[in-house]
């Protein structure tokens, strides 16, 4: 009740004065919050699953722009001992976040059959956009990790939204591409025959197309696959996600499995909050590493986001070959996004 009214009070004497309110009764809350933001959706629903079961997780901030006060009440029965929380509509986006230490973004809309990731820009640049000014206001320092496609655009519109707020800060912004390390983990593991959790391969690059580029040659086990073969397992990765958009003819795209990875992404950076050390992942961060500003590699995790981004990995010539290849397109989806944050 006291803090209550001590925040009215200061918010009615400056924003700034809010916001410095707000992270110093963040730090005297104990735990970590994880705010989902779409979390009704095929994504969000099994995410937050998930994250319940998570025993790093204390607060589960559930948020979409339809209701989830149902999906919310169902999950908090779960004997785990998160506290679920429920918020919906434009006015509730601000309490979702606050105070929150990670905001997973699955909101906006999936493709369907024949359509490339690139045509949801129209339709989810502004649902970002809006999660990004928020995330400025309520929960700065949080860990953003963005899942909502077209990735190689939405993540450099967040990035210029939070300049335009003065809230960017490139350690704490991600796009997540792991589901294409999970995926090349488990056709890699078919084609062995052995278990996809001894297969360690890296993903670069970015998430549409021939912008995937998985790093075969550093595939541990080793793979002996003449170039054909590798081509065609190339292939596989980089269309995995058309695979499911057209076996689900209609009803969306990869939910189920995206939950998986976007569940252990954020795992990874719960650990790294935790000071646990040497949690390395593949994500689609600004980086100097290629010719284009944002760039899927290995990034080292730390309490405060990215502590390293690792030197890009050793690549043969086919590889070489196909990076060069796809930079042209990573860079004008990087600029489409820019473009449409300037004007
Ligand atoms: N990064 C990846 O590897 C990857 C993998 C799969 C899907 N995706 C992308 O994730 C996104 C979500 O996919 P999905 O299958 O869960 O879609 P979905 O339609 O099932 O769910 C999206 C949810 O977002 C909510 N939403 C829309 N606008 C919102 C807003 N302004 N604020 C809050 N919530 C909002 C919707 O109400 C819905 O509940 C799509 O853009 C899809 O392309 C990315
Ligand atoms: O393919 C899509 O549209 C969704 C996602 O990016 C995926 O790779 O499954």
């Amino acid at each position: 009740m006291f803090s209550l009214k001590l925040m009215r009070h200061v918010s009615a004497v400056s924003p700034l004065s809010q916001l410095k309110w707000n992270l110093w009764n963040c730090g005297i809350r104990r735990g970590v919050k994880v705010a989902v933001i779409g979390a009704a959706g095929g994504i969000g629903q099994p995410l937050s699953l998930m994250l319940k079961l998570n025993p790093l997780v204390t607060e589960l901030s559930l948020y979409d722009k339809v209701d989830t006060k149902g999906i919310a009440a169902d999950l908090s029965h779960i004997c785990t001992s998160s506290t679920v929380r429920s918020y919906f509509g434009k006015k509730q986006l601000i309490g979702a976040l606050e105070c929150a230490s990670i905001v997973v973004v699955p909101a906006g809309m999936p493709r369907k059959p024949g359509m490339d990731r690139s045509e949801l820009l129209d339709a989810n640049a502004s649902v970002a956009s809006i999660v990004a000014k928020a995330v400025s206001n309520a929960c700065p320092t949080a860990l953003l990790a963005f899942i909502t496609n077209p990735v190689n655009t939405i993540v450099p519109i967040v990035a210029e939204v939070l300049k335009q707020e003065d809230a960017y800060d490139p350690k704490r912004l991600f796009g997540v591409t792991t589901l294409d390390v999970v995926r090349a983990k488990t056709f890699i593991a078919e084609l062995l025959g052995i278990d996809p959790q001894a297969v360690s391969i890296p993903v670069i690059g970015g998430h549409a197309g021939k912008t995937i580029l998985p790093l075969l040659s550093q595939c541990d086990p080793k793979l002996e696959l003449d170039s054909a073969e590798k081509a065609k397992l190339v292939s596989r990765i980089q269309d995995a996600g058309t695979e499911v958009v057209k076996a689900k003819a209609g009803k969306g795209s990869a939910t189920l499995s995206m939950a998986y990875a976007a569940a252990h992404f954020v795992n990874s950076l719960l650990r790294a909050i935790n000071h646990e050390e040497n949690i390395i992942e593949c994500a689609y961060v600004q980086s100097d590493l290629s010719e284009a500003e944002f760039f899927a590699s290995p990034v080292l995790l730390g309490p405060e986001g990215i502590e390293k981004n690792l030197d890009l990995p050793e690549m043969d010539e086919e590889e070489e070959q196909r990076l060069e290849d796809m930079i042209g397109q990573l860079n004008k989806e990087i600029e489409d996004g820019v473009k449409l944050v300037a004007c």
